[in-house]
């Protein structure tokens, strides 16, 4: 990240579905608007009025009808792109956190596996749409099928094309993501998400702090 031109910070939170991601987003939030940070709180796909209508075309298509894989990947990054053009580049130019449930890694993981589209095919997308607005830290939360399952049900949430995908699909996905917050030690961290809500919050708030530290230390 360029530090003259973007001041705030910008952390993602990554993960299968119903691994908590939300939740944690509330409670990150929360901590540090009690610290008088300001907070952008906001979700990949969308986080923008168009955005927010790409994510309904790309997670609800016709039931006897679907997207390829490139075709998704596509429609992901048109709504990131807008995505960082109207809210997450603004917010950080003037000084706020964004905190984003799900960013560019879920591209990588749920568009490439199961034979989906060539990982050096996503970077370079990714880099045409990112460009240097990449993360300062991704929380990469991590929990067993298991547990999510029961999460997911107790939520009462409604199936999207993407849940509805069989468990060999969600399992691919967790163990992607897991390589992937390996294979970026210096951005990415894995956190134990099958703990209870309180201790994921503590877990990656002990991540923040060690963000604001860095940051202290590195003002003139
Ligand atoms: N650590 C936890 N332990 C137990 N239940 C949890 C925990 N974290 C979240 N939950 C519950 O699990 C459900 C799913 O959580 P949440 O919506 O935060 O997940 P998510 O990763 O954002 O899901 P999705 O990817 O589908 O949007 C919610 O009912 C939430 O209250
Ligand atoms: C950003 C992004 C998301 N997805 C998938 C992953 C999830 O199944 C849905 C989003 O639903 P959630 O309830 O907000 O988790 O979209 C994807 O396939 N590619 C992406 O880049």
């Amino acid at each position: 990240m360029v530090a003259d031109r973007l001041t705030g910070r910008f952390i993602t939170l990554e993960g299968g579905e119903g691994v908590g991601k939300s939740t944690l987003q509330m409670a990150l939030a929360e901590r540090l608007r009690g610290m008088g940070i300001d907070v952008v709180t906001t979700r990949e796909p969308g986080g923008t009025p168009l955005a927010e209508r790409i994510r309904e075309l790309a997670l609800r298509p016709p039931e006897n009808d679907g997207w390829s894989s490139m075709s998704e990947a596509l429609l992901m990054n048109a709504a990131r792109s807008d995505h960082l053009d109207k809210l997450i580049r603004p917010a950080l130019t003037n000084g706020k956190w964004v905190i984003s449930d799900r960013f560019s890694d879920s591209t990588l993981v749920y568009q490439s596996v199961k034979g989906g589209v060539a990982k050096d095919i996503l970077l370079k997308i990714e880099a045409a749409v990112i460009a240097d607005t990449r993360p300062d830290l991704t929380l990469v939360l991590d929990a067993p099928k298991s547990a999510t399952d029961a999460r997911r049900t107790s939520r009462g949430a409604q199936t999207d094309a993407f849940e509805a995908r069989p468990s060999t699909f969600h399992e691919a996905v967790r163990s992607a993501f897991q390589t992937l917050a390996q294979s970026d030690p210096a951005r990415c961290r894995l956190i134990d998400a099958g703990q209870t809500a309180e201790q994921v919050a503590e877990g990656a708030w002990q991540e923040i702090k060690a963000l604001l530290s860095a940051q202290r230390a590195s003002a003139p």
